[in-house]
């Protein structure tokens, strides 16, 4: 893993934005986007750039279940209004949280999946050792799956709702095999509560326990980390 160390999140986003318009550059079109606090300087890069997206595709990695994309807590509503609304892209896919039949939507999202093969998927770290929303013990062959969300990442998301109560306890998302199967990877981490799982991705042993842990056995990942998330290596 190429380990990038940064003073802060802001230098942290414009060295991600780097690896995109470089990515751009040699080829790449589909991107694997994440939600959540970390990526948000990434886009404000992207968003003031003068780059264009328009013939580009993005996959999400997750949405709640139970949320329409009109909802602000959706992660349709994150990538809208941080992204997509500023710099529109070909087409955009996220999971469908009010879908009807759920399994139906984890195979439809897979179809998006095979269809859109991704060049380049972007990361967050959960303080659980999350990617995307798979917890730990999520089996490193999942793919699109729908998951009850643990009391840590709840309650690690409160913070975007008015109280606890209305975080929603499911969600779907991409498996740990599509997103290995991505040809690049770019993870950031940015801040002291990441910093027990970046070490445990980076140093530990690689376990279902800690699904960032998987990437060691990619070939192609940069890690994104300020002083903070690296003050346990
Ligand atoms: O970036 P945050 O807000 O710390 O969240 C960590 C991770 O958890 C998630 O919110 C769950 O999908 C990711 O989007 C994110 O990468």
């Amino acid at each position: 893993m190429d380990i990038i160390r940064v003073k802060n999140a802001d230098e942290g986003g414009q060295k991600a934005f780097e690896i995109i318009k470089n990515g751009i550059a040699n080829g790449a079109d589909t991107f694997g986007l994440a939600t959540g606090s970390t990526p948000e300087t990434m886009y404000s890069y992207m968003v003031s750039s003068d780059m264009d997206f328009s013939d580009k595709v993005s996959v999400n990695l997750d949405e709640y279940v139970g949320l329409d994309g009109n909802d602000e807590q959706s992660y349709r509503y994150f990538m809208n209004q941080h992204l997509f609304n500023h710099k529109p892209f070909k087409k955009t896919y996220v999971p469908d949280g009010k879908a009807e039949d759920l399994d139906a939507e984890c195979k439809r999202y897979d179809d998006v999946i095979a269809d859109n093969p991704i060049d380049i998927q972007v990361l967050g770290i959960g303080q659980n050792g999350h990617i995307g929303f798979n917890e730990p013990g999520t089996s490193f062959d999942a793919t699109t799956h729908v998951v009850e969300l643990t009391e840590s990442t709840v309650n690690a998301n409160k913070r975007y709702f008015d109280k606890v109560e209305d975080v929603p306890t499911r969600a779907l998302t991409m498996g740990i095999r599509s997103i290995m199967q991505s040809k690049k990877i770019i993870l950031m981490a940015f801040g002291k509560a990441k910093a027990d799982a970046v070490k445990g991705m980076l140093e530990g042993e690689v376990t279902e326990d800690l699904p960032a842990s998987v990437l060691q056995n990619h070939n192609d990942v940069a890690v994104i980390i300020d002083e903070e998330a690296a003050s346990q290596l």
